[in-house]
């Protein structure tokens, strides 16, 4: 039987990389808000504003929850202070952290790494967050109407610490009452049937990759799980929300709407940042790439390639579109809902017949200390997955047939990939991303750089035990993927910014010299004599007149990435002749300097043997004929 002790709410949990994917190097530029429904809104592509690219609040705290399977609710466990994955900062540390999250002791997620990111990333054109593991919770939907009306049982049980059990066996196969019957897993956090849509942005851990998206790393949450287990309820809400203008304030929202309005508040409060947001939003269906922003009458597909420059795929020619307000941000989401591939089948009436990826740029220009800008490219990407499906269960035939095969390929794919890298032995041989378009736009997410939550979603039913069994099993393997988040920015930028500040330093150290210089020269030129005087002019006339560098190249360094390679070649190399011109003259300031103190020497040596003269002239005046005899004291020595 099992006996774990722990807690019994609706969510328990334990002790935490990206689609370059979207497409950031891109070809085709413009400027647009979105496509839409909504009053005065133009689509991308009849504004002809967009860009292409060639390359709910938090707040109160959770209710009382109820008993889920009868189990028993223990006390409260200890809290540790940590923010149980449930995103550091922001909201999550801000209220009551329900008991039943405090036991994840410092993971992914915690305040504590952030900070480091934070102080890091402001002074260095690279950082990064120590290896961590890819965070991964589990979300259990509510059994449905028509599974209550069947008598479905439910085949899990939550017995706290991010523990999920899994109880009895496939419906076919023979009922055993072995050990092998009951299985246990941990994740990060469980979302147990009453979890609200609230709860999972305060607890899975987007809010951090929110605020490391903005801090500039490449972050990923995505939704797996079998058809019908809640994936697109989890990130957009239910199905009837975007028909028609959906409404902000709806409090069915998912995660998707919940994290712009989390993003918003985040972005407002940093007024020393100036930040530029842009979306996209694209669906893989059937193995073609779709722009969900402008997808055409045709819905002609778009090429995925690799990029050199990034190092990883992208999406040519995919619309990006700017977004100022929350407005904009919604405007995407409402656009690509409703473009994207719906169909119904025996087990969801309206099923995902594709993977979606909406991404959201963050564009940040910070003006550090030594008044430097630092420019960084964060991005969030939100994907929801086309949910596995058994044909046979959902009675898939004909179209949703062929969709459900390429849907099956694709997350079978996917799995070998998860599976490689999550064993230390393979992880460092061949991953075969190539081998679908979902797992090439996922690689950087799964394996390199980024920050990556996997939610993944299951149905309670006894029904669904063979599914369920499968996702827990893909996201135990996930869990063990780990990636090491790295704020990247252009080698070429990170060069040019450190010249900049080797400049900027030099430059205090000569103006610092340059005032040294003038007090030396006002005292020396107190006692020199003419010829000197004119000597130290002509020395600093030189100094203050730059000593003839090279001409300080003004460059706006957002609009680097539009520089060709010789444009940026020829940059670097005025950058390190300025820089070498500094030190010249820096060197002459110095040999200046020494110059000056040795007249000055000179003169103060002079200053004294005068003043001494004069004292000893003063001395040697007899007190009554002084002005008759000379005494020979008295004559001016040589
Ligand atoms: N946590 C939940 N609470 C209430 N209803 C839910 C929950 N999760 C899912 N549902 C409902 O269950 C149905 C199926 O969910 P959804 O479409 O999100 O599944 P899915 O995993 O995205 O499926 P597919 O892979 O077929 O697209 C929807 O009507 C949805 O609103």
């Amino acid at each position: 039987m099992v006996r774990r002790a722990s807690s019994v709410p609706h969510l328990n949990s334990s002790g935490g990389s990206s689609a370059d994917s979207a497409g950031t190097s891109g070809s085709r530029r413009g400027r647009a808000p979105v496509a839409g429904s909504r009053g005065s809104r133009k689509t991308p592509s009849s504004t002809g504003q967009g860009q292409r690219q060639g390359s709910g609040s938090s707040s109160s705290v959770p209710r009382s929850r109820s008993l889920t399977n009868g189990m028993r609710r223990l006390s409260p466990q200890k809290g540790t202070g940590s923010s149980g994955g449930t995103g550091s900062g922001g909201g999550g540390s801000s209220r009551n952290t329900p008991y039943f999250l405090r036991s994840r002791e410092n993971e992914i997620g915690s305040a504590d790494t952030l900070e480091i990111v934070a102080s890091k990333s402001t002074g260095s054109e690279e950082c990064s967050t120590p290896e961590d593991n890819i965070n991964v919770v589990v979300r259990v939907r509510p059994l449905n109407d028509k599974e209550k009306r069947d008598r479905h049982g439910s085949t899990l049980q939550f017995p706290g610490n991010g523990q999920v059990i899994l109880e009895g066996h496939d419906v076919g196969q023979k009922k055993s009452h072995n050990r092998d019957s009951v299985r246990v897993f941990t994740y990060n956090v469980v979302f147990e049937p009453g979890a609200t849509q609230e709860d999972i942005l305060d607890y899975s851990g987007i809010k951090r990759i929110i605020e490391m998206g903005i801090e500039g790393f490449s972050c990923t949450a995505f939704c797996y799980g079998q058809t019908g287990s809640g994936k697109t309820h989890t990130l957009t809400g239910p199905p009837d929300l975007f028909v028609g203008k959906p409404n902000p304030k709806d409090p069915r929202h998912g995660l998707i709407f919940r994290s712009f309005v989390y993003l918003f508040q985040l972005i407002k409060n940093r007024k020393d940042v100036n930040y530029v947001l842009k979306a996209s939003f694209m669906e893989i269906y059937n193995e073609r790439v779709i722009d969900l922003l402008n997808p055409g009458s045709a819905r002609k597909p778009l090429a995925v390639r690799w990029s050199k420059k990034s190092g990883g795929f992208f999406v040519e020619n995919l619309f990006t579109v700017d977004c100022e307000e929350l407005d904009d941000l919604l405007a995407v989401l409402e656009e690509g809902m409703r473009n994207r591939a719906v169909g119904s089948h025996a087990m969801n009436d309206h099923s995902s017949r594709s993977h979606t990826i909406l991404t959201v740029h963050i564009l940040s220009d910070q003006q550090t200390d030594g008044g430097v800008f630092l420019s960084k490219h964060g991005k969030i990407n939100f994907v929801d997955l086309a949910g596995s499906e058994l044909t046979k269960k959902t009675m898939s035939e004909g179209k949703t047939l062929e969709e459900a095969n390429n849907i099956n390929k694709s997350l079978m794919v996917l799995g070998y990939c998860i599976a490689s890298l999550s064993d230390n032995k393979k992880r460092t041989g061949h991953i075969p991303y190539r081998d679908s378009q979902l797992t090439k736009l996922l690689a950087d997410s799964l394996a390199g750089n980024g920050v990556t939550l996997m939610i993944a979603c299951v149905s309670p039913a006894h029904y669904n035990h063979a599914e369920t069994l499968n996702t827990l099993r893909y996201a135990s393997r996930a869990k063990r993927i780990r990636t090491k988040p790295v704020i990247m920015m252009d080698p070429r930028e990170a060069l040019i910014l450190s010249l900049k500040r080797d400049i900027h330093a030099l430059q205090m150290e000569n103006d610092h010299l340059k005032a040294a210089l003038n007090l030396h020269h006002q005292a020396a030129t107190n006692g020199a004599g003419p010829t000197e005087n004119n000597l130290l002019e002509l020395q600093l006339d030189r100094v203050s007149s730059g000593g003839g560098g090279v001409p300080v190249p003004k460059v706006d360094l957002e609009r680097l990435p539009e520089l060709d390679g010789s444009e940026l070649a020829e940059l670097v190399k005025l950058y390190m002749a300025e820089n070498e011109s500094l030190r010249q003259e820096n060197n002459h300031l110095f040999t200046v300097r020494e110059t000056i103190l040795r007249d000055q020497e000179i003169v103060c040596r002079e200053n004294e043997r005068l003043l001494k003269k004069l004292e000893d002239v003063n001395k040697s005046k007899p007190s009554g004929d002084e002005d008759n005899e000379p005494s020979k004291e008295t004559q001016p020595k040589e």
